[in-house]
């Protein structure tokens, strides 16, 4: 079953097409990322699935409804939830009082004690909103979207300008849901974050679907490279093995074969009886194969 089934979307804003017929599915359940350089149509395309935006043309199914009709959505309202970057609560509110408000929305929803321990505010609880660091914030943000139950939830950039501890609670946060049951469509530019998280990923340019699969399927059919590199002290850059280079005193070797360049390496130590150490073998991260997929424009 679908959460999300997008067929042949386009969108045009009055000045020619910024999504060109885009196909794009999501499996209930499943944490999906959207990735995309600036102005790719990432907002455009959320935006049209939340219901917040018209299509040009194409069909649209989110939780089996309509988010382009209105009766539909005015039922997708209470089924789904967005999490922006920035939101606006009422600075001289409790935590609590606007967490009781929120759920009198809903017809069944979380009871707050449950949503406040899930977040990890419970000491909080009795805070002002103004009170409350950006992480705080952050996480009372996801707490008035987890509180009405969604079915689907949409995250933009959760996990931007927080500290570490508050980042690794948010992400613990998100991919617990997948227990749950909630879908979840995030849009982030941090891609260890996106490896961590997202069961499959979506990459977005110029307005179309450039490449879409599981972080790994991803970062193996990129062009992304495998580093192998090692130290050889005093070693002549004319001496290095075929294809390395040094860097910072350490001579680095990209490749596809890493047995083969170990191998080739260790023979190449012996011959010419030159010392190596602290060899590290670094396949590449979905960092790396985005980059690469933007630069070649395909994924192999
Ligand atoms: N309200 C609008 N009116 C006209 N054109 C728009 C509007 N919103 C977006 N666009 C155009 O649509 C294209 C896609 O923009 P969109 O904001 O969807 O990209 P994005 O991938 O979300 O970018 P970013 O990462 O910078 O937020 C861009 O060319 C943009 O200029």
């Amino acid at each position: 079953m679908h959460a999300i089934n997008a067929i042949d979307i386009t969108k045009d804003y009055g000045k020619g097409e910024v999504l060109h017929g885009i196909s794009y599915q999501v499996p209930a359940g499943e944490i999906a990322a959207l990735l995309g350089p600036n102005g790719a149509g990432k907002t455009t395309l959320i935006e049209i699935l939340e219901g917040h935006r018209g299509r040009t043309s194409g069909r649209l199914s989110v939780l089996g409804l309509d988010p382009g009709n209105r009766r539909d959505f005015s039922v997708l309202r209470r089924r789904m939830s967005v999490v922006l970057q920035q939101t606006m609560l009422e600075p001289g509110m409790s935590v609590r009082d606007i967490l009781r408000r929120h759920a009198s929305y809903y017809p069944d929803p979380l009871d707050i004690d449950e949503v406040l321990e899930q977040v990890d505010l419970v000491e909080k609880r009795s805070a002002l909103v103004k009170s409350l660091s950006d992480g705080m914030r952050r996480r009372l943000d996801l707490a008035l979207a987890l509180t009405g139950r969604p079915e689907l939830l949409f995250l933009d950039e959760p996990t931007t300008g927080l500290d570490p501890v508050s980042r690794r609670r948010i992400r613990a946060l998100i991919g617990g849901l997948r227990e749950s049951g909630t879908t979840v469509v995030l849009t982030s530019h941090d891609l260890t974050e996106v490896q961590e998280l997202a069961d499959r990923v979506d990459v977005i340019r110029d307005g179309a679907i450039l490449a879409s699969g599981s972080p790994e399927d991803l970062v193996r059919g990129s062009a992304a490279s495998t580093v192998v590199e090692f130290a050889a002290p005093g070693v002549a850059e004319e001496r290095l093995p075929d294809g390395a280079s040094l860097v910072n005193g350490r001579v680095r070797i990209h490749t596809d074969d890493q047995d083969t360049v170990v191998r080739e390496v260790q023979e190449w130590a012996t011959r010419e009886r030159t010392e190596i150490s602290g060899l590290t073998i670094v396949p590449p991260s979905l960092d790396d194969a985005y980059i690469a997929m933007l630069e070649t424009g395909k994924t192999e």
